[in-house]
């Protein structure tokens, strides 16, 4: 087996509020010797106000995000350092801004859950800005990327440990 942790790689692991995508992505780049950068914390503070109101960002609230992101992603590529981002990447068209501003060079694990696992899992969780009401129009937003390219479609219905393995064997066997 190859080892992806070799070559620069740059990964956003992606989905929808509560997939998982800050705890498996933090695992994951552990895991493979990667710096993480927590996509929530890259917000303007208008995004999150608006969020912690239950009001659901639009396009033109996501693109300065968005693009923050692609930033980082291409700075740390023209370092040759690998990155691992967490970001929802609901649509293609933002995934295709992501891909553009890493040069193509970009892999998405994406995170798919039941809508009834996501609620149990945001209802859990304490602290966080993201109401469990936004869950809904989150999956409406949600473009599906499987298909893409180099997109790993990953199941949530087991534990962080179980998908972190599933998504490195997974990408490692399109890479
Ligand atoms: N595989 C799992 N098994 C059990 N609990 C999990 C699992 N993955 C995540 N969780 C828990 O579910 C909640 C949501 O996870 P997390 O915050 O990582 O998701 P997220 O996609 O980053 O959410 P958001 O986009 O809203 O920030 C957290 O409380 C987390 O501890
Ligand atoms: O695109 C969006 O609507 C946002 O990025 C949300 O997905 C949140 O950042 C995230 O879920 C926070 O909990």
């Amino acid at each position: 087996m190859s080892d992806i942790s070799k070559a620069p790689l740059a990964i956003i692991i992606m989905g929808v509020s509560g997939s998982g995508k800050s705890s498996i992505g933090e695992k994951m780049a552990a895991r493979l010797g990667m710096h993480f950068v927590e996509g929530d914390a890259l917000h303007p503070a208008a995004n999150v106000e608006k969020m912690s109101k239950g009001i659901p960002l639009t396009d033109e609230d996501r693109w300065p995000w968005l693009d923050i992101i692609g930033q980082q992603i291409a700075a740390s590529l023209a370092k040759g350092e690998a990155i691992a981002v967490s970001c929802s990447a609901l649509k293609r068209i933002y995934r295709e801004r992501l891909r553009a501003a890493a040069g193509g060079h970009l892999y998405f694990v994406y995170l798919d859950g039941s809508k009834e696992l996501l609620t149990r899992r945001i209802g859990e969780r304490k602290g966080h800005f993201m109401p469990a009401s936004l869950l809904e129009s989150q999956l409406q937003t949600l473009e599906v990327p499987t298909g893409e390219p180099g997109v790993v479609t990953i199941g949530i219905d087991d534990t962080v440990d179980g998908i972190v393995e599933a998504a490195l064997k997974t990408l490692d066997a399109i890479r």
